[in-house]
């Protein structure tokens, strides 16, 4: 199975140290998203693994191998980092065969790629004229021409409408479930909260969280309290606290209730036959669970950060 390690990268770029010290491996079948605020490394981490910039220290290897040593690397490593790199008086189908033939594939593979993303009926079309969304799902294409093992995908939402942004999505999903490696970087927690299994965090060039998706979302769930509205707050919350829960004041006929389940909450106002408008477990969002996480990382704070 192929992976990719990337063991203790570090880049400077004169006095500037962007990457630090980074470690982590993108695991085969699954979507491992690359997370971090503008300017924290995400890119430099990206062009490190593909041999398009040099580690200042550290390595990275793909299949055990640097990408340099790859023999042909098309078939090893497919890579989105910026879908504009296309010539637009190119037809999408000539763009995917000068790809094909200058890295020795076959053109069976254009068909291929083209038929995989959809793209059959512009495949005559000059790339020039295409949407954003086309543009990348035509670099998305040529990512696979290779039909390579692992894929590596730059902030490939940023700008997309809704449509674009969900096809990109189970794109990358039905990848990984072919057991591909693919890693995906963006700023947005919430996106990747639906696509990524796995969560690398980086912030000013270091690492801050390599998690498991779902251990990410259950550390965001908070403190576990819930809003309870009711047009009997007083008498509720004398039956919430003698039965041991923390009861809090909220707005109006709010209270907000912790040390007690939501559905602990609603047997006992039914069982005190105290009518409730409002039984809503309280979670931060992904977003605010994110800004906590890189909150001492993030390049320019505004002033009122
Ligand atoms: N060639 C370069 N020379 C000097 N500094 C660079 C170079 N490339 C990137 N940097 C700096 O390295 C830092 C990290 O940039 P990088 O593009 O890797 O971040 P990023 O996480 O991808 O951010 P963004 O989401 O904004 O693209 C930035 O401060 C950037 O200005």
């Amino acid at each position: 199975m192929t992976r990719i390690d990337v063991q203790g990268l570090t880049k400077r770029y004169g006095p500037d140290t962007v990457v630090e010290d980074l470690s982590f491996t993108v695991e085969p079948g699954q979507v491992t998203g690359f997370l971090g605020p503008n300017g924290a490394g995400k890119s430099t981490t990206m062009k490190m693994i593909l041999g398009l910039a040099a580690p200042t220290r550290g390595s990275v290897t793909i299949g055990g191998r640097h990408h340099r040593d790859l023999p042909v690397p098309l078939t090893e490593v497919g890579a989105l980092l910026d879908a504009g790199a296309v010539h637009g008086s190119r037809t999408a189908y000539d763009h995917l065969l000068a790809l094909a033939v200058s890295n020795g594939l076959p053109r069976r593979r254009v068909d291929a790629v083209l038929a995989r993303t959809g793209m059959e009926g512009v495949a005559g079309k000059r790339a020039g004229g295409f949407s954003l969304g086309m543009r990348q799902r035509l670099g998305i294409a040529a990512t696979l021409l290779g039909d390579p093992r692992v894929l590596i995908f730059d902030e490939p939402v940023n700008g997309l409408d809704p449509e674009g942004i969900r096809w990109i999505r189970d794109f990358m999903r039905s990848l990984a479930h072919e057991g591909r490696a693919v890693l995906v970087s963006s700023h947005l927690m919430s996106e990747m909260a639906q696509t990524a299994d796995h969560l690398v965090v980086i912030g000013r060039g270091r690492l801050i969280a390599d998690t498991g998706m779902s251990d990410f979302l259950h550390a965001a769930e908070g403190d576990g309290s819930v809003l309870v509205r009711t047009p009997e707050p007083d008498s509720l919350a004398r039956r919430l606290t003698t039965a041991g829960a923390t009861v809090r004041d909220g707005h109006g006929n709010a209270l907000l209730v912790s040390g007690m389940t939501s559905e602990d909450i609603g047997k006992l106002a039914a069982y005190h036959g105290v009518p409730l408008s409002e039984l809503t477990p309280q979670r931060p969002s992904l977003e605010d669970a994110f800004m906590e996480l890189t909150r001492d990382s993030v390049e320019y704070q505004g002033a009122t950060a």
